[in-house]
């Protein structure tokens, strides 16, 4: 039986470093949803269609990482047939042998609500965006702004708001290296793995 991670949290806060640490140590797959909502935006047209036509071609290129590819990808999450298009995708992905890791904002709330680990990690809105501007060589205020109105539309939306799952392990990483975040986040890892849910 496979083993699901779900790691969720606001804009830049360390979900994905986190999740390909995990992946790496354990041998498991890892999937960035949030690059899904990134290459519907960038395509263009119809966000539902686009949803639908997406490819694994659409997930390379190399206009994804940028603040205003963030935004755009904000915008068509919000679209109910968008984010239904794209959840048999990822619950197979969630699926697979020895197991996965998936980061994004509905992972542990609606795509695997029956994940053996939940984590929610978060950080300061000056220190997220400070990580983010070095990262892609954006202004640190413009960037700052960029996350703020981002964390505010996924969090308002209906369809499947950024929220932490009720079971879910909050991890701040806001005074963290990387590596005692990942070091926290595997020791997490390991409990579960030691002490597998009853219902696995
Ligand atoms: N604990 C940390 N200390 C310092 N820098 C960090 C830490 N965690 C992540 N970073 C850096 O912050 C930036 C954002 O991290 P990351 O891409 O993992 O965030 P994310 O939550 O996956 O972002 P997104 O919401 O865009 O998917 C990256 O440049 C990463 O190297
Ligand atoms: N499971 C997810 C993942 C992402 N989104 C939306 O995509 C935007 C970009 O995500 P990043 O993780 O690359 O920052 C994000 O702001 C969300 O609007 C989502 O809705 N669900």
């Amino acid at each position: 039986m496979s083993f699901t991670i779900a790691i969720d949290g606001p804009a830049a806060s360390g979900k994905g470093t986190i999740a390909r640490a995990i992946a790496r140590r354990f041998g498991f797959h890892h999937l960035d949803t949030g690059l899904l909502y990134r290459a519907v935006g960038a395509r263009g047209g119809d966000p539902v269609a686009a949803a639908r036509a997406l490819t694994g071609a659409d997930l390379t290129r190399d206009d994804l990482r940028s603040n205003e590819a963030g935004q755009a990808a904000s915008r068509v999450a919000a679209i109910p047939e968008v984010r239904d298009a794209l959840t048999d995708f990822q619950r197979r992905f969630a699926a697979q042998e020895p197991g996965a890791v998936l980061d994004g904002r509905d992972i542990g709330t609606v795509i695997c609500p029956d994940a053996d680990l939940k984590l929610y990690v978060i950080a300061s809105d000056e220190v997220r965006a400070q990580r983010r501007a070095a990262e892609i060589g954006a202004d640190p205020a413009a960037t700052l702004a960029a996350l703020r109105e981002r964390d505010a539309r996924d969090s308002a939306r209906s369809a499947a708001p950024l929220r932490p799952a009720a079971d879910a392990v909050i991890l701040d990483t806001t005074e963290m290296s990387v590596t005692d975040a990942v070091t926290r986040a595997i020791a997490e890892v390991r409990a579960r793995l030691r002490a597998p849910a009853t219902r696995r």
